[in-house]
């Protein structure tokens, strides 16, 4: 019998996610295959755009521990490859000095050892020229954040893993997943038998996971990624050593306002709201809602002064949220040898290489390398088919 269509494990999804793990499963000799069902590379996930902030700045310990380790995974890969996909800039946090988010990171960065600096009203227009902080905000920068450059790491990770004698099919969608002590995949072109299955699908992962007879509570949401124009060309840029920025609250919203220095697209500054509206991933562009455009717009208006307040371009993303905005990393409840990662909640990325670990130890069967009971799905009231 031809041994073609067996794997040792099969990943479902060539995002961030699902490419990390199958690059972690290659490099641990593994015969991996990584299905994807459109062709690669494409914008129609989560994983797409240039850029993406990576930082050890979090409210909880448990994320600030993992991206030790993740800074040291990313710097590999790109020795590895000879690439550069990481730049450093600066996280600059502002917030409500009285707020909890605001002072549950100063208190992570502070317990950790983090290298930060913390400004106040009076230096910090000398650090941070063209940014009015407000009143009774105070700000901290995490030094060693930065922007990852993503489509190029998706790029690299998977021509890594395709190195190593991974093999990738795009333009084959996932349309049938049979459990089993070996597990059956079906494509729209084949059928493929593996010893265990990582699910890493996105926003689409409750289709898959379907076929297991398990859902998770997800909720998908698109955001409007929207690019701002510098009114002096340079001045929020780069090279001008502008940082990244995270605002934890303010007076438009009571959700994260961030953004990157100009420098994918010369003179436009990109500035997100951390919230969009409910939209199906294959409907995306049926969701027009602009509420977070009207939120950034203000908020640039009143602290971003030397941006013209109005976005010069709109992409789109998809977040895909759990309900506690935490990960979901865990293994089937009754079939062991089928994975998932999921419900990365508009922050996954920078994990993607510690992500990829745990997920390939996962489907390996072995204890993983952090404690993953925050990433469990015991934390939510999982609707299992009572057959299973
Ligand atoms: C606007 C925006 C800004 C963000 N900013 C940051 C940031 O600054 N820092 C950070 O760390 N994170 C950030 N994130 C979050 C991060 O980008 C995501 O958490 C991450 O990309 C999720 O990756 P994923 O692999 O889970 O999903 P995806 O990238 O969506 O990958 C899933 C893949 O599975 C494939 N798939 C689905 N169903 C099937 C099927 N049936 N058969 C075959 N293939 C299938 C899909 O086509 C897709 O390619 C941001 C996200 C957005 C949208
Ligand atoms: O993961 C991040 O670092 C950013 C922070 C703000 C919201 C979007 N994601």
């Amino acid at each position: 019998m031809s041994t073609e269509g067996e794997y040792e494990c099969i990943v479902i999804g060539a995002g961030v996610q699902g490419s990390f793990t199958a690059y972690q499963l290659a490099q641990r000799d593994k015969k991996t295959l990584l299905l994807e069902q459109f062709v690669l590379p494409h914008s129609r996930g989560s994983s797409h755009g240039q850029t993406r902030i990576i930082r050890k700045a979090y409210e909880q310990d448990f994320y600030t521990h993992m991206m030790e380790e993740c800074y040291e995974l990313w710097a590999q890969l790109e020795r590895e490859a000879g690439v550069k996909l990481y730049r450093q800039t600066g996280l600059l946090v502002m917030g409500p000095e009285s707020s909890q988010s605001y002072q549950l990171i100063k208190n992570t960065l502070h317990r950790n050892k983090v290298p930060m600096v913390i400004l106040n009203q009076e230096n910090f227009s000398q650090h941070i020229p063209h940014v009015n902080l407000a009143e009774g905000d105070g700000a901290v920068v995490d030094i060693s954040a930065g922007v990852l450059y993503a489509d190029r790491a998706l790029k690299t990770v998977q021509g890594q893993f395709q190195k190593l004698g991974g093999v990738i099919r795009d333009k084959e969608k996932v349309t049938d997943i049979k459990p089993g002590s070996v597990v059956t995949v079906s494509t729209s072109a084949g059928v493929y038998r593996a010893k265990s299955v990582v699910i890493t699908a996105g926003p689409w992962a409750n289709r898959l996971l379907v076929h297991t007879g398990l859902q998770l509570p997800l909720k998908v949401v698109k955001i409007n990624v929207c690019y701002w124009r510098e009114k002096v060309p340079g001045s929020y840029n780069v090279k001008q050593r502008f940082p990244c920025f995270l605002l934890t609250e303010g007076e438009e919203s009571k959700e994260n306002i961030y953004g990157l220095p100009s420098n994918e697209y010369p003179g436009l500054v990109k500035i997100c709201y951390h919230a969009g509206a409910e939209t199906d991933p294959d409907q995306r562009d049926r969701q027009t809602d602009r509420s977070d455009i009207d939120i950034l717009q203000r908020y640039i208006a009143r602290c971003l002064p030397g941006l013209v307040p109005e976005p010069a371009v709109v992409e789109s993303c998809l977040y895909t949220q759990t309900p506690d905005h935490h990960f979901v990393l865990d293994c089937h409840p009754v079939y062991s040898n089928i994975v998932f990662g999921a419900g990365f909640s508009g922050h996954g990325f920078k994990f993607g290489p510690i992500i990829g670990k745990l997920l390939c130890e996962l489907s390996l069967g072995e204890v993983p390398s952090y404690d993953l009971s925050p990433f469990r799905i015991r934390r939510f009231q999982t609707k299992t088919k009572s057959a299973l």
